[in-house]
Parts: structure tokens; sequence; C-alpha cells
């Protein structure tokens, strides 16, 4: 590729607010150069020589975008059908200014669920100019601001798939923040779901992010799929704290909970992100790495304590500097040797991929001149007066040939035109490796656990963790001063700026409940022992949310201040003021109504054509009197709206919840929602705020309402810690 001047926005640089953080940075193309970052990867030899000048072009193409269809297995089936049958035809074929332009292609190697992922090539004037791909660009848009398309890199989709996640197990996702794996992760526990009904997991997935900004953004972006097997804590992932799961009433008897599965995807410097973020062009230096690497091997320490026997871990980075990542899995191995590397090498055929490093070597210098060949040399090479910034585990230890570092994955730019990743699996040994004594106890009696903020060192053995050498965490969120969460489950709650309200699970006699139950016609096998309220005076006042089973034990046995749970279970209910008869009822909230539907009785669900649902979707609340009989008169003692409705574009099983008053009808879903349905059964938005931005933008009749986002600018980024959508970020 020819260096012209060109300018490309950098966005962010950095996992998780890495001191690369380059979000303002602009830069030209000449300037897609840095030599620390040419000398150190030429001196790691990460790529062959003969391989390298590809390799660095690869680095400064703009990357495709790439999509995932989200949401429940049967939903995403059916729209990537639509997208498959319906628009890749369309999109076959088309010129724009005179030249082929490529259509989406899916990514070959995203095998399970089959065929979900895809990726397309074209430039962002021709998203907005050739009426074609305009009017696939609307629909990502719509199906993205309602869950069933995530914009996501293609190999950050990687880490969930190696995790193997089934829908008993509990998953932990350490460092989750903004969400998209962690919506991946929530897919595949609910890989029961039907069309138009949520299962409820016996499963749970635990999201944590230290940032607490962050922390909402995951909420946010997980509430697309909403669970009640979800959490959202917001904790340093180095020293996240034991979760009790009760055995008895006792405090005593409360076990630990270990789990099934653990992803590790922590923050990290973030270079193998440079063709989007450009900045990094000119900030990248080795100190970048050189500084996360004690976080990071906290961060996946401490995983290692919290999987239990059979389970597995997954640690990943988009870096590509082996300081970051065959580093702290060699000081992991080291520190936990019943642990092992899994080798994957079979699965997902199609992926293109390179095997880890067996050797580096790192540098203290930020011009990346000067390298050590020991950690020796490099201390012997010190000045009394110069502080010590690297340690032991930065370099490869003697015995690296055992560690099986070949079986971590590498992904390189060039190889098949993604972005830099590094994943690595985890496991016990399964059969006559070494097991600490620790493990067992901290397994059975969880109050005797050593400290958790200090996992157990061995720091005799070479190249083990020594936390106390490492150096300062750059980047951990910044916690008060001794917000160190207990160990001891008889403290006193520490809650310092926590101010969420707290978790009350209502009785399943609470009379507002029960008259709840009774009006919406919920059938007995509704939870309603498992469902709570979340104000400080613990009634039944505004939302009612549900939990699974594994969920309600755990806030039931951990201080929610402790484990600073910042979300729990899904919004199911909620009050709609001033009813028919005057005084307030719940209603199903048009999100929750996938998790309540299996509990509905057949009789309060209506049929309805594709007419009634038109009115529906045209107007707030049409009057009774827009509707023909005997729908009219039927309606009365109905709250939701089924079809199957064999639309333009495909084929849909649909229940909605519908509101009736005295005088109108309406539809319980929100705008967003509404859009997108009006777009994917009738082709074009007909709904009243898709007419208004039509009138107002005078755009096309086919997609009227120009989407705030686009696809260019509407992946919910991952690097870079401070900026959100909620703030108005580009992300
Ligand atoms: C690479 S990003 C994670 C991306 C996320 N897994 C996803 O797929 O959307 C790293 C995250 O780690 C968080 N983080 C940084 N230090 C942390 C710590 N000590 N404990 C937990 N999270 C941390 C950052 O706030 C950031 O959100």
């Amino acid at each position: 590729m020819g260096r012209n001047n060109k300018k490309r926005g950098g966005r962010r640089g950095g996992r998780g607010g890495s001191r690369a953080d380059t979000r303002t940075d602009v830069v030209t193309e000449s300037e897609m150069f840095n030599q620390r970052l040419d000398s150190y990867y030429k001196k790691q030899q990460i790529i062959p020589d003969d391989a390298w000048d590809e390799f660095m072009q690869s680095l400064r193409r703009p990357l495709p975008t790439t999509f995932r269809v989200a949401g429940s297995r049967q939903t995403a089936k059916s729209i990537n059908e639509l997208i498959q049958n319906n628009y890749v035809p369309s999109l076959k074929d088309v010129l724009f200014e005179g030249q082929p332009l490529p259509p989406p292609e899916q990514l070959p190697w995203y095998a399970y669920p089959e065929g979900l992922a895809w990726q397309f090539n074209v430039a962002k004037p021709v998203l907005r100019k050739q009426p074609e791909f305009k009017k696939f660009h609307y629909f990502l848009v719509s199906e993205t601001e309602v869950g069933n398309i995530s914009r996501q890199e293609a190999v950050s989709m990687l880490p969930p798939l190696f995790l193997d996640v089934l829908p008993h197990h509990k998953v932990m996702d350490m460092c989750a923040a903004p969400g998209s794996k962690t919506a991946q992760l929530l897919e595949a526990l609910h890989a029961d779901d039907t069309v138009t009904s949520t299962s409820v997991p016996p499963g749970l997935l635990i999201a944590n992010d230290s940032d607490q900004k962050r922390t909402h953004l995951l909420i946010h972006q997980s509430a697309r799929l909403p669970s009640p097997a979800l959490m959202v804590t917001n904790l340093d992932a180095s020293i996240y704290p034991i979760i009790k799961i009760g055995g008895s009433n006792s405090k005593r008897h409360t076990n630990q909970l270990l789990f099934d599965r653990i992803l590790c995807d922590v923050p990290c410097s973030g270079d193998g992100t440079i063709r989007k973020n450009s900045g990094i062009w000119r900030k990248w230096q080795p100190g970048d790495g050189n500084g996360l690497h004690a976080l990071q091997v906290r961060i996946l320490v401490r995983a290692m304590r919290m999987v239990n026997a059979s389970g597995r871990i997954v640690y990943s980075t988009c870096s590509l500097n082996p300081v970051e990542n065959e580093a702290v899995i060699a000081v992991a191995l080291k520190t936990y040797p019943e642990y092992e590397l899994v080798d994957v090498s079979s699965r997902y055929p199609e992926l293109r991929r390179c095997p880890g490093l067996t050797s580096w070597t790192p540098t203290a210098d930020k011009t990346a001149e000067t390298y050590f060949n020991t950690y020796q040399e490099y201390r012997d090479s010190l000045s009394s007066i110069d502080p010590v910034k690297l340690t032991k585990g930065h370099w490869p230890p003697s015995d690296v040939a055992d560690l099986n570092l070949t079986r971590c994955i590498r992904i390189y730019p060039h190889l098949q035109d993604t972005g830099g990743f590094f994943v690595a699996v985890l496991q016990k040994r399964q059969q006559g490796g070494p097991d600490t004594k620790e493990r067992k106890r901290e397994a059975a009696e969880p109050s005797d656990v050593p400290d958790a903020k200090k996992p157990r060192l061995a720091q005799e053995t070479e190249g083990a963790i020594d936390v106390d050498a490492q150096p300062v965490q750059p980047i951990v969120a910044a916690e008060p001063a001794g917000s160190e969460t207990p160990e001891d489950g008889d403290s006193k709650p520490i809650s310092y700026d926590f101010k969420e309200n707290p978790y009350t699970f209502l009785s399943s006699k609470d009379p507002i409940l029960t008259s709840c139950i009774n009006r919406l016609k919920l059938t007995d096998g509704f939870p309603a022992s498992n469902i709570l309220v979340r104000n400080p005076g613990g009634d039944a006042v505004r939302s009612l949310y549900l939990t699974n089973d594994i969920v309600k034990t755990i806030i039931l046995n951990n201080d929610y201040t402790r484990i600073r749970l910042t979300t729990a279970g899904t919004k199911v209910l909620a009050k709609q003021e001033a009813g028919r008869d005057g005084d307030a009822q719940f209603r199903v909230l048009g999100e929750g109504l996938p998790v309540v539907l299996p509990y509905i009785d057949p009789s309060t669900i209506m049929e309805s054509g594709v007419g009634t649902l038109r009115i529906l979707l045209k107007a707030y609340h049409p009057t009774c009197a827009s509707f023909e009989e005997p729908f009219r008169s039927q309606i009365e003692s109905k709250g939701y709206l089924a079809g199957t409705y064999a639309a333009v574009t495909l084929s849909h099983d649909i229940i909605l919840p519908i509101w009736k008053s005295n005088v109108s009808i309406s539809l319980m879903v929100d705008k967003k929602a509404k859009s997108a349905l009006s777009l994917r059964l009738f082709g074009a938005d007909i709904t009243v705020a898709g007419l208004a931005a039509q009138q107002q933008k005078n755009a096309p009749a086919v997609a009227v309402e120009e989407p705030e986002a686009d696809m260019e600018g509407d992946e919910v980024e991952e690097v870079g810690a401070s900026v959100s959508k909620e703030e108005g970020g580009s992300a």
C-alpha cells in the first residue's frame, strides 16, 4: 500500500485504559511507522523475515467491518438467513463509481454457531451513497440497536469460542466491559432459548470490570439479551473476593463458588488494534507492555484459584507483545504447575494462526535499542540508583520448553485481514498433576483460604509470580484507600463509594406480587420466590427482577456491597401508572417478555394478522376504533399479541406485549425495537419515530429513519477505559 498523506483518525489505543490512550490522535499514512515498534518486534522474531513486509503493510490497512449475528440461537438463525438469502444476493454485482463492490462474506472459521459472523470491506461513503449498501447498512444499524447484531472485531470473537460454555456452566468474565465477549458468553449460556422465549439457564455468568463507568456500559450491552443468570460486579479482578454459596442456613457452612469457565480478557497495550487505533503508531513504546505484565499475571493467577477441577480458563489480549502474552502464561504456569496449556490446534481449522513464542527478549529501554538476554544481565546493568522496572517473569524461564507455549495462539493481521490477537486456553492437568493443599482447602472451606488479594506465591520458584517485586500496576481502577474486600463474611461490609440499592427477594406470598401474578394470569410454575426488588425499603414499588436459583443463592450468601454487585438478574415487570381502574398495575416489560413467556397463560395471548400489527406500529396509541372486529372486542381480556408473520423479508414468530386503556391499544415495546421490527417485516420503518425522521431528513422511503449510529462507528470499543456510548464517545 502506498503511503500517501491521507489522514486516518486514531480512536483509542490500549485495551482497558493503558497508557497508550490515543483517542484524539490523527495520523497520516506516512506517519504509520514507529522505529521502536519495528525494532522491538523484529528482535522478538514474531514474524519470519520473509513475511515481515507483508505484516507491516497489513498493519497500515484499515480494518474490514465485521459483525456477528447475536441474540438467541433461533432468532440469530432467522436473521442470518435474512442476510444470506435477501441482502447478500442484492449486494452481488453492485458497482460504485464504476468499480465492483465485494458483497459481505461469512468468516470461514466462525463455524459454531454456524456462519453467524460476517465481514465486508467497503468504505463509509459507499455505505452512505450506494443504494443497496445503504439499505443493508440501515438494516444492520437497526438490528444492532435492538441487539440482534453485534459489531465486533473478528479476532475478539475467538476467546468465548474457545471457552466452550454450556447452559449449566458457572462462568466468570473477569475484565468484561464493554461486553462484546460477555454477550457471546450469555448467548452460549442461553443456547436453549427459542425464538420467542428465553430459557432460565441453570448456570451463571458474572461479568466483572474494575471501571465503574464501564460497568454500566456493560449492563447496557447485556440488557440486549435479558438473562436471569447474569450478575455484574465492579471489582479489581486481581483481588476478586471469594463468592460464597450456601450449603445450609448457617454462614459457617457456606462453600466457595468455583467456576467452570473463566475468561481473562485482560487490559493490555492493545497494539494488535493498531489498524483501527492508528494513534498507536506514534505512541508505542515497550514500556506499555512491560508495565501491564504484573497486573495481567495477577488477574490470571487469581482466575486459577477460582476455577474448579475440570474447569477451563481462556486468557486473551489484543497485544502482540510476548511480555503481555507468553510471559504471563509462563509465570502463571510456574505459579500453579497443576495447570497446563490445552492443545487447541485442531479447533477452527480455517483459522490461520501462528504458535506461541518460546523465546523473547525484553527491554527496559524506551527507545527499544538495548536488550538483555537474561534478567540477571538486566539487573547487573542497573546502577544502584536505577529503579527495577522489570521482573524475572518478563523473561522466558529456563524450563520454557516444558510449558508447551507453542500451544498458545497468535493471530497476525496479514494472516486473514484481521486485528492482532493472542489466546491461550488453560486447564488443570487431568491426572497425575500436582495438586496443592491450599486448593483442596479453598474448595472446601472458604473462610480458611489465604488472603485472596495476595495469591499464595511461589517466590522461590524461578519465573513464578512475585507480587512484591512487580512494578506498580499502571491501570488498576482507582479504588479508595482501604477498599480491600474482606474475606471474612462476618466482617462489617465495606461499601465506600458503592451506592447501589440493596437486593431484596420478595416473599412468594407478597400481596403485591401475588396480585400481579393473578392479574397477569401467570401460571403456577412462575418462579415467584426468585423475584427481587431494588430499593431501600425492599418493597414491590416499581420494578421486579427475576433471577435464577444460583444468582439468588449468591445474593443471599454474600454481602452485595462486598462483591460490589451492580446488577443481578433481569427486569421483567414494571409498574404502569394510572391503569384503567385508576390504580397502578404491573405489566410485563417488552424486554422481559421472553423470560416470562413460558409462564404466561395461553388464553391471554391473541393471534393477530399483519394488518393489526401494522396499525400498532404506525401509531403510539391507536384508538380502539382503528381496529376491526372481532379483534376489538376479543382483545379486552388479552395482554399479548402473537403471530407468525410471513412478511416482506422473513417468516417471523412474534409475541409482543400490549396494553389496553379505555380508548386505545398500545404496543409495549420501545421505539428502537418497533423500528427494527418494522424494517424487518415491512422493509421500511413505518413507525411514528421513523416517519418523523423521514420527514425531517427527507430520506428515501426504504429506510426512513437515518440511523444515529453507523457500522463504521458503532462497534462498542473494547479499548480505552473512559469513553462509553452514553458519554457520547465515538464508540
Ligand atoms: C480489553 S478490555 C475488555 C474487553 C471486553 N472483554 C470485551 O470483550 O468487551 C479490558 C477491561 O479490563 C478492565 N480492567 C482494567 N483493569 C482491571 C482490573 N484490575 N480488574 C478488572 N478489570 C480491569 C478495563 O476497564 C477494561 O474494560
